[in-house]
């Protein structure tokens, strides 16, 4: 069962405030050097890995001279931007000693929901792993409050993990994984090794967050195994003491609790794409581009003969035959203007046609489902 971990070729990892800050005592910067180690030798191995990190806002507490966590939310949004440069200047630092580059990307749940920053989002995080540099990803406090009052990164984990099909989320916290009951409060409690994410069973068995700085606790991880397991992603909630706890996990090592999913990463993502997408519009296309599709192959401009409707980047149009026959649908990487204007085009002249370009397909077949 382990090898699903160490199977996964792109990972996420989400280390929360707890760790981070070593329960609110300002940044445990050992430890994030320590994960950037691991996270080295991961990509030194072939893998991809995006880091969420919490801890904003106790590292900007503590920048500020604040001992005591302010009630108000502007001041934690201040807090949270006064910290995320110390977080990110420490992580920085210590992946730089390994010659890796890390980018910070702060997100929300919003950027998610709506189909142009998925897609917006998607590719710079993909191009990014692409690039060799490791994203460092936390929730943008400054125009959010929702995950401050929700402590709620294990959601953002697992959005992530959606957004970029990973194959594995790992949890990083300060137990061993899930309990049968939260160990602080029950000493009986035993760690489940592992289990199928969407087990109704286990939600039982969370309790609140273990510290005053993090927020989640557990049931926010299993609720975030349970939407990655959405788009095919295994989750493993372990322990960031664990030591070289990440290298021994993608070694297959049994460490912490598995909640893992039962469909592939593209079986998923194909069939959130059959049963959930309204379409927005038609794009007509040729014999040649049938046979394309047909084979597996993305959508080039060069196929479209028509295009009907408005639509914007990243909704969902059908590809069809002057006949109307459906053969394919997906989530397309121009507008209807700009799909207009590109049709019947080689891809190479996207640039001179549009002045700049996204993609050289107009759907790329991972972003596509036969009908
Ligand atoms: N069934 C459970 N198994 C393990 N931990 C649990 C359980 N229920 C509640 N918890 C608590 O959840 C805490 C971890 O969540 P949280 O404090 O939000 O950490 P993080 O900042 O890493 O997200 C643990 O310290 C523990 O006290
Ligand atoms: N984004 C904020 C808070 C998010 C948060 O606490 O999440 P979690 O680590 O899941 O408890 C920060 O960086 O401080």
């Amino acid at each position: 069962m382990r090898n699903k971990i160490c199977n996964a070729r792109r990972l996420v990892v989400k280390v929360g405030s707890a760790l981070v800050t070593n329960n609110g005592a300002g940044l445990d910067k050992a430890a994030m050097a320590d994960w950037a180690r691991q996270i080295a030798v991961l990509r030194n191995a072939g893998k991809q890995v995006v880091l969420v990190s919490s801890g904003a806002i106790a590292a900007g507490m503590q920048r500020l001279g604040w001992t005591k966590r302010p009630h108000e939310m502007h001041k934690l949004q201040a807090a949270a931007a006064v910290g995320q440069m110390g977080l990110v200047e420490a992580y920085e630092d210590a992946f730089s000693r390994h010659g890796l580059h890390t980018a910070q990307i702060l997100l929300t749940h919003e950027d998610l929901a709506d189909r142009k920053r998925y897609l917006n989002a998607r590719s710079t995080l993909t191009t990014l792993l692409e690039l060799g540099v490791v994203p460092i990803i936390n929730e943008n406090d400054t125009i959010v409050t929702d995950e401050i009052k929700f402590g709620d990164n294990d959601t953002l984990g697992a959005l992530v993990a959606n957004l970029i099909e990973a194959h594995a989320l790992i949890i990083l916290t300060d137990q061993k994984g899930l309990y049968t009951a939260d160990p602080r409060q029950d000493p009986t409690a035993t760690l489940i090794s592992e289990g199928r994410a969407e087990d109704k069973s286990y939600e039982a068995m969370a309790g609140g967050a273990g510290s005053g700085i993090s927020k989640g606790g557990m049931i926010t991880k299993i609720r975030a195994a349970q939407r990655a397991a959405r788009s095919g992603a295994h989750t493993c909630i372990a322990s960031g003491h664990e030591s070289d706890g990440l290298i021994r996990l993608a070694n297959g090592e049994p460490l912490g609790s598995l909640l893992y999913a039962t469909s592939s990463p593209l079986q998923a993502r194909k069939q959130w794409l059959a049963d959930h997408l309204q379409l927005a519009g038609d794009l007509v296309i040729d014999d040649g581009a049938v046979a394309a599709l047909r084979s597996g192959r993305s959508l080039l401009p060069v196929g479209v003969i028509e295009v009907r409707g408005d639509f914007e980047r990243g909704s969902a149009v059908a590809c069809r035959t002057p006949g109307g026959e459906e053969i394919a649908r997906g989530l397309v990487n121009y507008s209807s203007t700009e799909c207009r204007r590109v049709a019947r085009k080689p891809s190479v002249e996207i640039e001179k046609l549009l002045g700049y370009i996204d993609e050289p397909e107009l759907i790329h077949r991972d972003n596509m489902v036969l009908r």
